[in-house]
């Protein structure tokens, strides 16, 4: 039985425009209704998911900065397993390596952080991680920024903490995203599903890939898992 659903945003929650997906939020909401928690994991900042959250309808549960950051509900404590200072460190390194080669980073939302670093992808990202090959810290590529991340922390670790606090299992919980930093989260979750615009990894990490792409998508996912929601 399933009783909640984690699900990515850029890519998965969006349409071909990055624009937001509405039968996305359509389907959300009548997820919602019906008791299943939904959850926002993404790279992005809790700032920008709480907005989202509220116009959506969700109870604030949210997964940011790929794992970085994470909270049950809006009235929960903000959990940081993510290190901002070592991924600055990291970023540091890298800023200089490119500097040499006359190109400049251009850094997103660095003042709404807390865990993370994350930059716009002008660089090679298997080059940037030749850079910090020494230090733990990950680069991930979402096909939208570049994060670095203190190894050891995902979306996929953030998703089992998250499940203790809601009172779930990982066993109960559907996944859906597009995008290498969503791998491990569909890996932990009872069953991980991928929209069909998601990367070779993700396709083949998943038990399950959309036949329509972004928003669609996600949709014709949690219709085709909706008689596991209302077992009980
Ligand atoms: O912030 C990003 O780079 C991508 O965001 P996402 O995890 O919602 O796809
Ligand atoms: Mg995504």
């Amino acid at each position: 039985m399933l009783k909640a659903v984690v699900t990515d945003l850029d890519g998965t929650l969006t349409d071909e425009r990055r624009r937001i997906s509405t039968v996305a939020i359509e389907t959300i909401r009548d997820l919602v209704d019906a008791g299943v928690l939904v959850v926002l994991a993404s790279g992005n900042t809790v700032c920008s998911l709480d907005i989202l959250c509220k116009m959506i309808g969700t109870d604030g549960t949210i997964i940011c900065e790929n794992g970085g950051v994470y909270r049950f509900r809006f009235d929960g404590q903000i959990q940081i397993p993510g290190r901002q200072p070592i991924c600055w460190d990291a970023y540091h390194r890298i800023e200089e390596h490119f500097a040499a080669k006359g190109e400049r980073l251009t850094l997103y939302s660095p003042e709404n952080r807390f865990a993370d670093v994350a930059f716009a992808r002008s660089v090679d990202p298997a080059e940037t991680a030749e850079v910090i090959s020494d230090m733990p810290v990950r680069v991930i590529d979402t096909g939208f920024a570049i994060h670095l991340q203190y190894e050891g922390v995902s979306k996929g670790t953030a998703l089992s903490d998250l499940a203790a606090l809601m009172g779930v299992s990982t066993d109960e919980i559907l996944a859906v995203g597009d995008s290498g930093n969503d791998t491990e989260m569909i890996r932990r979750a009872g069953i991980g599903a991928a929209v069909g615009n998601a990367t070779e990894e993700m396709r083949d990490a998943a038990d399950y890939v959309s036949e329509k792409k972004y928003g669609n998508g996600f949709v014709e996912i949690i219709q085709k898992y909706q008689p596991y929601f209302f077992e009980r």
